[in-house]
């Protein structure tokens, strides 16, 4: 019985029709290569295309019909706004052919937290996206990137998978694009978040026990098909004798927004309140983050928000917190307005 039955399952994975899957390639490590086996953090990253690196994970063809895109071939640190628009564009224009089921972006690693968020935040679709990177270029032993793409096709082509924002698959885990966030540079376990994974991917079958709650995608009040251009948001770090200089150059560089990473709690040193709220008056909005990876800013706690007309970060990272700024800038330069967007996002 056992055997008929495995004989059945084996037909049935032959004859159900395979998802449309389409990965557009940005470049990253996941597209790297380097000079020996041996160098697993030494090489050059976005060297091989997308047809090579599809070519390269033949198991691929079993779980999805595929085909490749190279929209950039880019390490990640070299991300622009530009650059993000442009892949949006392409992701929304994809996500409404029908002909697709689900998007798998190869990407480098750096940045691969803001561009998922950047996407979750504005592609309206519930169709699933994937962003993907590796930490080991393919030339390296025990490089990462084959698993971690064959697992990111699995989860785009997969029914589950939608709805539920845009997703991170890394080290076998399905992340919220929301809030994973790259947590060490040196292992291929980078990618985590502090509300943990959503799901897994096992043996090309995806595993979930979480859902996110926050606005995304379908229910995101910002779209990239009518957005342009992002306005200049700066992050200044904070640390022990920061300086106001870094926010005052900032602003004058025609920043709109000022992340303030802060230590602590979001915290400002007293040498900085009266800055930044001068820079407040002119104009320019203060948003408060933390440089401590967890934990989130309180509002009108540590500084008087309500008061400073300062607007919290809420669990967002500096970097998340920045996309963030910029999209909510395109639409209200209202404090309360950008309170709320950073409460529901
Ligand atoms: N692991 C990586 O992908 C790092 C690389 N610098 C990138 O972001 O493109």
């Amino acid at each position: 019985a056992q055997t008929a039955q495995t004989a059945q399952t084996a037909q049935t994975a032959q004859t159900a029709p395979k998802p449309n899957v389409v990965v557009l390639a940005t470049g990253g490590t996941i597209a790297g290569a380097g000079a020996s086996a041996a160098n697993s953090a030494t090489y050059q990253a976005a060297k091989v295309p997308v047809d090579k690196l599809i070519a390269g994970v033949p198991e691929l063809a079993d779980v999805a019909n595929l085909r490749g895109e190279q929209v950039f071939q880019i390490a990640s640190e070299s991300f622009t706004n530009d650059r993000l628009l442009t892949l949006g564009k392409r992701v929304s224009a994809l996500a409404k052919d029908p002909g697709v089921d689900g998007i798998v972006i190869t990407h480098g690693t750096d940045t691969l937290e803001e561009t998922a968020f950047f996407l979750t935040l504005t592609v309206h679709t519930d169709k699933p996206i994937v962003v993907v990177g590796s930490m080991r270029p393919g030339t390296a032993m025990s490089a990462d990137g084959t698993l971690n793409l064959y697992d990111a096709v699995v989860a785009a082509g997969d029914k589950s998978s939608r709805g539920k924002g845009v997703l991170v698959v890394m080290n076998d885990d399905i992340l919220s694009g929301r809030d994973a966030s790259k947590r060490i540079n040196i292992k291929t376990s980078a990618f985590g978040s502090q509300w943990g994974a959503l799901g897994s991917v096992v043996e090309g079958r995806t595993y979930w026990f979480r859902a996110p709650v926050k606005r995304h995608t379908n229910a995101s009040e910002f779209d990239i098909d009518r957005i342009d251009g992002l306005p200049t948001v700066a992050i200044v770090y904070g640390s022990g004798e920061m300086g106001t200089w870094g926010a005052e150059a900032a602003v004058k560089a025609g920043a709109k927004a000022i992340v303030h990473a802060g230590t602590g709690n979001g915290s400002v040193p007293d040498y900085e309140v009266e800055t930044l709220r001068r820079l407040r008056a002119g104009g320019v909005h203060i948003i408060r983050s933390a440089r401590v990876p967890d934990g989130f800013v309180l509002r009108n706690s540590e500084q008087p928000d309500d008061k400073y007309d300062w607007v919290v970060a809420h669990d967002l990272n500096p970097q998340k917190a920045k996309i963030l700024a910029a999209l909510a800038l395109t639409r209200t330069n209202d404090t309360k307005e950008l309170q709320r967007i950073f409460w529901e996002y």
